[in-house]
């Protein structure tokens, strides 16, 4: 699945700028006699040429010996045998070998097939341009212009000439197309749901543009019979056909994003995020850790100025998730998004820590790291096979601190309680992570959303019922998903807000977009501006979402909070019977 691809480069989208590496070198120089271009009359035959030339020179001057030597055997053998050798010249053979041995056809020693054996062999040699002739490197013109030609070469020129001339008028004939539609061509409704051919993609993309720009401008712009809605209808149909998605899905973007916005935030879900790593500060330090990978071939980078711990990779000759250092527990592999949660969490020393949702455990032996594996980190999760892996990592990234619980979230606080901070990694639709599993596009639908924000609520609710508000260090829940939907986010965080006495504080996380105080006519509390959202498209961040809560004491709490917890559980006895398994849910 994913965007699908369009074959014509011309609509491939221009990549922008240099990347993070390249920015930092400056613009190549070179010798100013290497930048003088030579006149064209004088150009030299390149290297290859040469080669070519001196072939042909001896292939001939062969060619005219083994003439020569055949014409005089035959009339030397004519003379000894006299005609007898009819037969042994039309079968080939004389021996008891012709009784089995098919004789190969006679060929030309140096036919045209020979030529372009040669030709073809040449292809293993870097910078051949034998079949890439529309780019017609200068060199083969320099050939052509000072070297006789072979039957085989005038007629490959011929159909490159040819070839050129029929891409020429195809790259026409599109931009006829493209010009004939300047007003936006709206389709039958038929035409509308089938599946647009892949020929038709960049037209298919010329229309999204249009229509874009038509709603940008629609009073000035739009077709007089025209409704918003026909031409937004036109556009989501559009662009569920070109990167496919479903409706539901592309609603929400839609929804999500202004206009000018919604392409790249599409466009950036086709494009995987870069792999990172996190540094194990428990073990070694960054700069040991880089180095010690660039020994093994390994390209690293520090991933930015916000984080001291992450390394981005570039490439390596290794496996990352099997170097020695990751065996050793130097380093775990992570997207960068995932460390922003645990950086809002801020555990510290000492303290009491849950993580409600940890497996596999990426920012579980983080939290653990940040409290240099002192106090008590609770690292449970639902799901018992996913569990293991917390273990596996913890013994593997040595934490020691660690505490790994196999629990229903959204029923914790009945086995625990007590602690200073505790993270709700929680799990969710994963529609900020597309770029990652492609299959978001089309699958979800509202049921499973709905789905994910009950259990959602019912975790983080529990979450706040498993800290203690007179926590002297903390007293703080972190809520994070990797999900962009309102409706898994800030919805979610207000309905604690609703319903447990908590409130919203700063993250401390130095970037990243406000979250959502209105949405769609539903006003949020205006503190919902001090979490933060991560987009793909923005911050080159899987998308995700993380808010920090803070619990005040339960003597100035919502009068109706029994009340509502009640209702909860009411609530998560039924959904349990319902067999929402929480494993079905999107992981990170
Ligand atoms: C987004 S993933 C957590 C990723 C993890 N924090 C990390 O960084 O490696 C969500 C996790 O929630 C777990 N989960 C689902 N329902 C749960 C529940 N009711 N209680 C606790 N954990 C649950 C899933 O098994 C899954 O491992």
């Amino acid at each position: 699945m994913g965007r699908r691809k369009v074959t014509d480069d011309k609509s491939a989208k221009p990549i922008r700028g240099p990347g993070r590496k390249s920015k930092k070198q400056g613009e190549p120089t070179f010798p100013k006699e290497l930048a003088q271009t030579e006149p064209t009359d004088k150009r030299k035959v390149s290297s290859r040429g040469k080669q070519r030339a001196r072939k042909r020179l001896e292939k001939d001057k062969l060619k005219q010996t083994i003439n020569k030597n055949t014409k005089l055997k035959t009339a030397t053998k004519r003379q000894s045998d006299g005609e007898s050798n009819d037969e042994e010249q039309i079968n080939g053979y004389t021996d008891e070998n012709q009784q089995w041995l098919k004789p190969k056809k006679k060929k030309e020693l140096f036919d045209d097939d020979d030529e372009q054996n040669e030709e073809s062999m040449d292809e293993d040699v870097p910078y051949d341009d034998q079949f890439n002739e529309m780019e017609s490197s200068s060199e083969e013109e320099d050939n052509d212009n000072d070297e006789p030609k072979l039957d085989i070469e005038k007629q490959s020129k011929k159909i490159r000439e040819k070839q050129r001339q029929a891409k020429e008028r195809s790259e026409q004939e599109l931009l006829t197309n493209i010009q004939q539609h300047e007003k936006v061509q709206f389709p039958s409704g038929q035409e509308v749901t089938k599946e647009a051919p892949q020929a038709d993609l960049q037209l298919l993309m010329h229309r999204i543009r249009e229509v874009i720009n038509v709603l940008n401008d629609f009073k000035n712009k739009r077709e007089a019979n025209r409704s918003r809605k026909e031409y937004l209808d036109l556009l989501r149909q559009d662009l569920c056909n070109y990167y496919s998605y479903n409706e539901f899905l592309m609603n929400k973007i839609l929804d999500l994003f202004p206009l000018a916005e919604v392409i790249d935030f599409l466009e950036a879900n086709e494009v995987q995020r870069p792999v990172t790593i996190r540094t194990n500060t428990l073990k070694t330090r960054r700069r040991d850790l880089a180095q010690a990978l660039i020994n093994r071939g390994v390209n690293v980078d520090p991933l930015d100025k916000w984080t001291k711990v992450g390394l981005v990779i570039y490439n390596s000759q290794v496996p990352i998730g099997a170097t020695p250092e990751y065996l050793c527990g130097h380093y775990m592999l992570q997207g960068a998004s995932s460390f922003l949660p645990c950086m809002a969490l801020a555990p510290q020393p000492n303290e009491r820590v849950l993580d409600m949702c940890a497996a596999p455990g990426g920012k579980a032996t983080y939290i653990g790291a940040l409290m240099r594996n002192s106090g008590i980190l609770v690292a449970n999760d639902a799901n018992k096979d996913r569990a293991r892996a917390i273990i596996a990592n913890t013994h593997r990234l040595g934490l020691t601190n660690t505490i790994v619980t196999n629990l229903d979230g959204r029923h914790f606080s009945e086995h625990m309680g007590g602690f200073d901070r505790c993270l709700v990694d929680a799990p969710c639709s994963g529609a900020g992570v597309i770029a990652k599993d492609q299959a978001v596009k089309s699958s979800k639908d509202e049921k499973d959303i709905q789905r994910c924000f009950t259990a959602q609520r019912q975790i983080l609710l529990n979450a706040i019922d498993s800290i203690n508000e007179n926590s002297t260090t903390g007293g703080y829940i972190v809520y994070s998903t990797c999900s962009i939907l309102v409706e898994e986010n800030e919805a979610v965080v207000q309905y604690a807000l609703n319903n447990r006495p908590v409130k919203i504080v700063e993250t401390g996380l130095e970037f990243g977009v406000e979250g959502f105080t209105n949405f769609k006519g539903t006003s949020f509390h205006p503190f919902m501006k001090y979490c933060r959202r991560y987009y793909p498209h923005l911050h080159n961040l899987d998308g995700f979402f993380v808010a920090k809560l803070k619990k005040y004491s339960t003597k100035q709490g919502n009068k109706k909070e029994s009340e509502t917890i009640e209702k909860e559980k009411k609530k998560a006895e039924e959904e349990e019977e319902e067999d929402d398994s929480p494993e079905a849910m999107a992981d990170d």
